[in-house]
């Protein structure tokens, strides 16, 4: 399949998911992500604000503050570019057009101090982590020079053995992925 249509499979795939699927797999992702030395080891932690279709992010984002660790977010620039400013409870946030929101001000972290990124993303490959996104192609570019680990979690639709869209060149390749696991809700 073409990335655009598989895009837009994914998206389908991803608001037929019902509630009690949608939470056992993000308490489960939250659970791996929480155990793993990535987190455990990071300081500064880089997220989005997750939409409706998205591993939710909220948890994770309360539980980095909890932990102590700085939590930044992206804001979109023109030209495709990203820049990650830091998120406390008292950050003014503003919708994009594209309905996500984003810090409105805030001074960039330098991208070497970010120590892990949750990449977000609609589907990935199991054997060499590929990832196809939303097609802004946004994390691709901030990717291609970030030294830090490029983390995912990924419900259970996202996750496939090889990649079933085109893996260009410029597609960054992660280094984790973490699927929700089996025995978790699956049904109602
Ligand atoms: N929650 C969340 N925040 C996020 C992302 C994400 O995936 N999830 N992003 C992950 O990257 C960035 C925003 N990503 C975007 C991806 C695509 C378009 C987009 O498609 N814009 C136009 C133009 C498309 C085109 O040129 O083909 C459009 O929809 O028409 C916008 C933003 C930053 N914040
Ligand atoms: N490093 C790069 N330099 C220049 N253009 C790039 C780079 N990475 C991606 N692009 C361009 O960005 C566009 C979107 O890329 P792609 O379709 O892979 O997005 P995606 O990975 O699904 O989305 P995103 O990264 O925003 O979540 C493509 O047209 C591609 O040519």
């Amino acid at each position: 399949m073409e990335k655009k249509a598989f895009r837009q499979h994914q998206i389908t795939q991803l608001s037929q998911l019902s509630e009690p699927t949608r939470q056992a797999q993000n308490a489960n992702l939250q659970q791996q992500l929480f155990a793993s030395s990535a987190w455990q080891q990071a300081q500064v932690v880089a997220m989005t604000i997750s939409s409706a279709i998205e591993v939710d992010t909220q948890p994770i984002i309360e539980a980095a503050w909890q932990a102590g660790k700085q939590v930044v977010i992206p804001k979109t620039l023109p030209h495709r570019q990203m820049a990650f400013m830091p998120y406390t409870a008292t950050s003014e946030l503003a919708r994009t057009k594209f309905g996500i929101l984003e810090p409105v001000n805030g001074t960039a972290v330098a991208k070497t101090a970010i120590d892990l990124i949750l990449v977000p993303g609609l589907g990935y490959s199991r054997d060499q982590h590929a990832r196809i996104g939303f097609g802004g192609g946004y994390y691709d570019r901030y990717l291609a020079d970030y030294p830090g680990v490029k983390l995912t979690l990924a419900f259970q639709v996202m996750a496939f053995d090889h990649a079933e869209w085109p893996v260009d060149a410029y597609d960054i390749l992660l280094d984790q992925l973490i699927v929700a696991e089996d025995g978790v809700n699956n049904g109602h």
